[in-house]
């Protein structure tokens, strides 16, 4: 079987600007919602993964495997790996672009073996958009960002309106995050007032 892929992106494409209130290289991205099976605190068995802003349109992200994401013995399960990149990939294009969307396609290879107790590097980077498309894809290395790849991963994000979440999932759950965002952003705004009024 061949592992040549289709090119990527696969439709011509607009370069990806970053948006002007992007968060700038060398941020720590937070948490951005606690029962988040990627990223959140919340979630014993969840994935844990952290991520940072990098240079030009990159993130990049790292999860350990532990027992409790397991396929074989020992082993990472793919379906565990492909979240931690819909994960990365996703905090990828809401924090850089600031656009809610959401994962249409997502595509993995899975090169090498990923052990319990190692740590996944994943660098992302924005490829393109096209209209409401963005295509975005990952590399994750092993046990350090200049480590073998394990896994590489493209998805195409499409964009929605705020709606998609309030129609499909728990607008309740989704009224105390929007509150809990606008509680932290109130908070920072008065830090960066106190630091420099
Ligand atoms: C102000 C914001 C501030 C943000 C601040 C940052 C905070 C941090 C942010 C964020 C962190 C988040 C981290 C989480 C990460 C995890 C993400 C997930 O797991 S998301 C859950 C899984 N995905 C779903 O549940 C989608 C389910 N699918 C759908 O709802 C629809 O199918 C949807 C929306 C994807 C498309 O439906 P349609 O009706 O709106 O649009 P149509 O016309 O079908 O598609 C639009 C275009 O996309 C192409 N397209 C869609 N799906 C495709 C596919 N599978 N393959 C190829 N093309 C596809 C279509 O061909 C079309 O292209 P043409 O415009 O005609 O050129």
């Amino acid at each position: 079987m061949s592992r040549v892929s289709q090119p990527w992106p696969p439709v011509p494409v607009e370069p990806a600007e970053a948006h002007p209130k992007a968060p700038p290289a060398g941020t720590e991205l937070g948490v951005h919602f606690g029962e988040c099976f990627g990223c959140g605190d919340e979630v014993e068995s969840g994935l844990h993964l952290r991520s940072r802003v990098g240079e030009g349109q990159t993130v990049h992200s790292k999860f350990t495997v532990t027992a409790a994401h397991q396929g074989a013995p020992g082993l990472a399960h793919g379906g565990l790996l492909a979240c931690a990149f819909d994960e990365a990939l996703g905090s990828t294009v809401g924090n850089l672009l600031r656009r809610p969307a959401v994962t249409g396609k997502l595509e993995t290879d899975f090169r090498r073996p990923v052990p319990v107790g190692s740590t996944l590097y994943i660098a992302t980077r924005l490829d393109g958009i096209a209209g409401r498309k963005i295509y975005v894809s990952a590399d994750g290395h092993l046990d350090a960002e200049d480590g073998p790849i394990a896994v590489s991963a493209r998805a195409l994000f499409v964009v929605v309106g705020f709606e998609h979440f309030s129609n499909h999932g728990d607008p309740q759950a989704l009224e105390k995050l929007a509150a809990a965002h606008e509680k932290a952003k109130r908070a920072r705004e008065q830090r960066e007032w106190e630091i420099n009024p």
